[in-house]
């Protein structure tokens, strides 16, 4: 596989009601201090200049951290302060024209759900990263879990990084990793720790040990 501008391990999604706006910002720090590989600020609120300020500060901590911000739904947002990609599902933004809004360097990612064909269609133009869940029921999202772990080793073949969501926790990622996914985009199981670092550390360690334990 070329080398991707996506990285692999933990990807550390916010979420306004596990993180009111005056913590939020130290709980992407500590994520990125225990070693989180890409934040996604998710914040489905209407409010432009709130999220435009939160985004901007969320940039800055990444950035201290080296590791991408990407916005959730809002190729606009992202524009706009200066993100390094966005996330897209099905009732969002076509993904073809964000990139034409947000430039070559973007990072894009899209919803598959359990949607290989949809994965096939959108891999490498214009998504950079495809994602399947839900893998487990969500405390954050519900619906039924209907994604299997064998789509992420046949997602390999398509040559492109593949994300896993949904009710992921660190004692349930392990055969996630070992099928293939490249990241483990979690919300629940990292922001309601008592020690969002400690716990961020131990998600990420699972890639680095082949997630055996
Ligand atoms: C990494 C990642 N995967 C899936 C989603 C879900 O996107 P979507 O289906 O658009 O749902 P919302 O997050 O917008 O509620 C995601 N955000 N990130
Ligand atoms: C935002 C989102 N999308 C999902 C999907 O299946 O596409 S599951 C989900 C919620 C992920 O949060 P948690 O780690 O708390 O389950
Ligand atoms: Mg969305």
């Amino acid at each position: 596989m070329a080398e991707s501008r996506v990285p692999r391990g933990l990807y550390a999604l916010t979420d306004t009601d596990l993180l009111p706006d005056e913590r939020i910002v130290d709980a992407v720090e500590q994520a990125l201090a225990g070693g989180a590989a890409m934040i996604q600020y998710r914040d489905k609120r209407p409010d432009r200049d709130l999220k435009t300020r939160i985004a901007t500060e969320l940039r800055e901590c990444c950035h201290r951290y080296g590791r991408p911000l990407l916005i959730n739904d809002d190729p606009e947002l992202a524009l706009r302060m200066g993100a390094d990609g966005v996330h897209l599902g099905l009732e969002d933004h076509d993904p073809h024209e964000a990139r034409a809004m947000l430039g070559e360097d973007a990072i894009i990612g899209v919803t598959c759900h359990q949607s290989l064909e949809r994965a096939r269609a959108l891999a490498g133009n214009p998504a950079d990263y495809v994602a399947f869940g839900r893998f487990f029921p969500s405390q954050t999202k519900a619906g039924p879990a209907l994604a299997d772990p064998s789509l992420l080793s046949e997602c390999h073949r398509l040559g492109i990084p593949c994300v896993a969501i949904g009710g992921i926790t660190l004692d349930n990622a392990g055969p996630l990793i070992r099928a293939g996914a490249d990241l483990i985009a979690v919300i629940h199981g990292l922001f309601s720790a008592p020690d969002i670092e400690a716990r961020a550390r131990a998600l990420s360690q699972l890639f680095a040990t082949g997630a055996d334990s």
